[in-house]
């Protein structure tokens, strides 16, 4: 079967995208960054002068600042992107929140963006504008690598996990009423469609970068139709990639082994319903040094969006303490969603031998450097 699932789709003429990628490319940053195979997505547009040109939000909180660290260390490196920095501001569409006219533009022209934290008002206010955007462009799959680091020692060694969370639905799918006083409902909502096009996606993914086994997490036992119906489907499709082993595992249970050992997750691909995703992804950030490390890749069949699994962490906002490694390893995914393996590997050396040499860590890794100190540790490694 094609690994090219976007390979049939028509495009405008003026729309063809110059590099294919997906799943495969943004599979790299877990498989020793060598695979070449490339599933869904489209890897960017070149312009005229030979660059891409890629959407920036550079988001709320920390934002900025890891932002401006990325920027530097892509501009240390030539890596050919011009950043086209774009608002998005929520505004309100027919009573409900979204996202600006230009911003989405931007990104249906550009076809890939890369994104800063998004703060989201607790219980009153605008709803989440990270779940807007996912759901504005199908961005259907939140891909969430999860490496230990060479020479940053945690409680747990060799841990690499990948865990692909539904994006788009779910118990994240924004349908909740007032019943009456004092009973509200929230709505999780499963859908075939969806389902299979994330387990679908797991599939491949695994396939792409030799993992071995899917495994759904769920909670079929308890939300025995929605969760059902996700795990059932998974089932039907799991014949359809005779050499991947299908399994599945109830979520409290993944929780207690993966902080138990991760090791035997290394060989898996986890896939499942939306918020699973969202706590279980910060959970293995915490099994390889916290949120300051871990990357993400939101992939649609057309546009993705890259970002680290991190909010915009207002405790440290502004004080130069955050640490970019998260933002910079989700722009690595995007630079090898996009073809530019080259750039990829060379920043993410220099990255990883900055990690391991010590010198120059963020506070959250128990070092003394700003943020821009550790960026530009990593440029004079470059
Ligand atoms: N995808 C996104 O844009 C996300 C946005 N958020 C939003 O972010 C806001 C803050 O959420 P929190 O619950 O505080 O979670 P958070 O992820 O922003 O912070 C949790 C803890 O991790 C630390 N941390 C996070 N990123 C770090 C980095 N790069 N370097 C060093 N330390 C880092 C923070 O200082 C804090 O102690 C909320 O409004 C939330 O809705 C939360 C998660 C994801
Ligand atoms: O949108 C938000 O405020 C939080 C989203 C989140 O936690 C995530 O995507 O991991
Ligand atoms: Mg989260």
């Amino acid at each position: 079967m094609s690994l090219f699932r976007t390979a049939s789709r028509q495009l405008a003429p003026s729309r063809q995208p110059f590099v294919r990628a997906g799943a495969g490319a943004v599979a790299q940053w877990n498989r020793g960054y060598a695979t070449e195979k490339k599933v869904g997505g489209f890897g960017g547009q070149k312009q005229a002068n030979g660059k891409y040109l890629v959407s920036l939000i550079e988001g709320d909180g920390i934002g900025p600042e890891i932002s401006q660290s990325v920027k530097d260390i892509y501009a240390a490196a030539d890596v050919p992107i011009d950043w086209e920095p774009i608002d998005v501001t929520p505004v309100l569409v027919e009573g409900k929140t979204a996202i600006p006219q230009p911003a989405i533009d931007s990104i249906k022209r550009n076809l890939v963006a890369l994104k800063g934290p998004l703060a989201t008002p607790i219980g009153k206010g605008h709803v989440s504008l990270n779940l807007t955007l996912r759901r504005t462009f199908n961005l259907f799959a939140n891909v969430r690598p999860c490496k230990s680091i060479v020479g940053y020692k945690t409680a747990y060694d060799g841990v690499d996990t990948v865990l692909i969370r539904e994006n788009t639905e779910g118990e994240y799918s924004g349908i909740e009423h007032h019943v009456v006083d004092g009973v509200v409902q929230s709505i999780k909502l499963i859908t075939r469609e969806a389902s299979e096009r994330v387990l679908k996606y797991a599939f491949q993914y695994a396939e792409a970068i030799g993992k071995k086994k899917v495994r759904v997490v769920h909670k079929a036992t308890i939300m025995k139709q929605s969760d059902g119906l996700f795990l059932e489907l998974g089932q039907r499709m799991a014949p359809q990639f005779p050499g991947i082993e299908f399994d599945y595992e109830l979520l409290d249970n993944t929780c207690l082994n993966m902080v138990t050992d991760p090791t035997p997750y290394n060989d898996k691909v986890l896939v499942m319903p939306n918020l699973y995703g969202d706590i279980l992804s910060d959970m293995c950030a915490g099994l390889i040094g916290g949120l300051g490390l871990t990357p993400s890749g939101n992939i649609g069949d057309e546009c993705s969006i890259f970002e680290a699994v991190h909010g915009s962490a207002p405790d440290i906002a502004g004080k130069a303490l955050a640490n970019p490694t998260a933002l910079l390893f989700s722009s690595i995914m995007m630079l090898q969603h996009m073809g530019l393996n080259e750039h990829a590997s060379r920043i993410q050396k220099a990255t990883f031998d900055t990690l391991a040499e010590g010198k120059y860590l963020t506070g959250d890794l128990g070092g003394k450097a700003k943020t821009h100190e550790y960026a530009g540790a990593i440029i004079d490694k470059l």
